[in-house]
């Protein structure tokens, strides 16, 4: 592989500060601050509409912030879009499928984008890893919610990000594509990726996040350890946030 140079300096993963982001009159976020090392795997809770989704695409570069400081991996977003999108491996909340390719033609686009060498053995590993090696040359427009879920993140994870935004993986997804989820994830923070995971599952956050952070109407509520999120208090703790 030969999309990541390993870097001599290691930068804070996910550096957001101040974030607000404005569609006309609708504040979509307002003033978020959220930090994520490398190594570490954060979770974004919230209720429908907290500013979740809107937060992973501004640091995907795929919206731009209004307003506050993004970095990831050093880069900011604003600054330096090329090299923050570069170093980014982004699994969107809906849509991101060509429905007339095939698993394996996303992989070569985005190896291509990236200009990625020696990808094969690694794309091929993660279609087995995520059950999608028997449809790996069957166009996607007749696949399942969860196996596009499926795609969208070995489609994040191919190129060895340095930071992983996983927007609701979990989504309509069933457990053995979850434990290959969660694989993806440890994976990445063994090699020192920084993780952020948007996601309504709290129980499935809190396995493999250390932090939660919870944002609500646009605003980050709190960052709590997954302990204290994890279980039947776990439960009403978080409720008792949102309320
Ligand atoms: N392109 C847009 N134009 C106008 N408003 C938007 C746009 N994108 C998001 N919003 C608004 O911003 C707010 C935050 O939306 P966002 O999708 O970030 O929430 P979320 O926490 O991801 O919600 P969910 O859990 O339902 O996915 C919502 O009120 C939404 O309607």
């Amino acid at each position: 592989m030969t999309g990541r140079e390993p870097s001599s300096t290691v930068a804070t993963a996910v550096d957001v500060a101040g974030l607000h982001v404005r569609f006309g009159t609708v504040e979509a976020v307002a003033g978020v601050d959220l930090r994520a090392e490398p190594g570490q795997a954060l979770a974004l809770l919230g209720r429908n509409g907290a500013g979740k989704s809107t937060t992973m695409r501004v640091l995907a570069g795929v919206v731009p912030p209004s307003e506050g400081r993004v970095e990831v991996a050093g880069h900011d977003v604003r600054a330096e879009p090329l090299e923050a999108k570069r170093v980014v491996g982004y699994c969107p909340d809906v849509g991101g499928l060509v429905p007339r390719a095939t698993p394996w033609e996303h992989l070569q686009l985005s190896a291509r984008l990236r200009r990625l060498d020696g990808w094969e053995a690694r794309g091929r590993a993660l279609l087995e890893q995520f059950d999608l090696g028997a449809v790996a040359h069957r166009v996607t427009a007749g696949f399942s919610h969860g196996m596009g879920r499926r795609l969208s993140v070995v489609l994040a994870a191919l190129h060895e990000p340095e930071v992983l935004l996983l927007d609701e993986p979990f989504d309509g997804v069933d457990p053995l594509g979850v434990e290959a989820t969660f694989g993806v994830i440890e994976d990445a923070r063994a090699r020192g990726a920084g993780v952020l995971v948007s996601t309504h599952l709290r129980d499935l956050a809190v396995q493999v996040c250390a932090e939660v952070a919870v944002l609500r109407g646009g605003v980050r509520l709190a960052t709590v350890s997954a302990e204290f999120m994890t279980g039947d208090e776990g439960a009403r703790a978080y409720r008792a946030l949102l309320a």
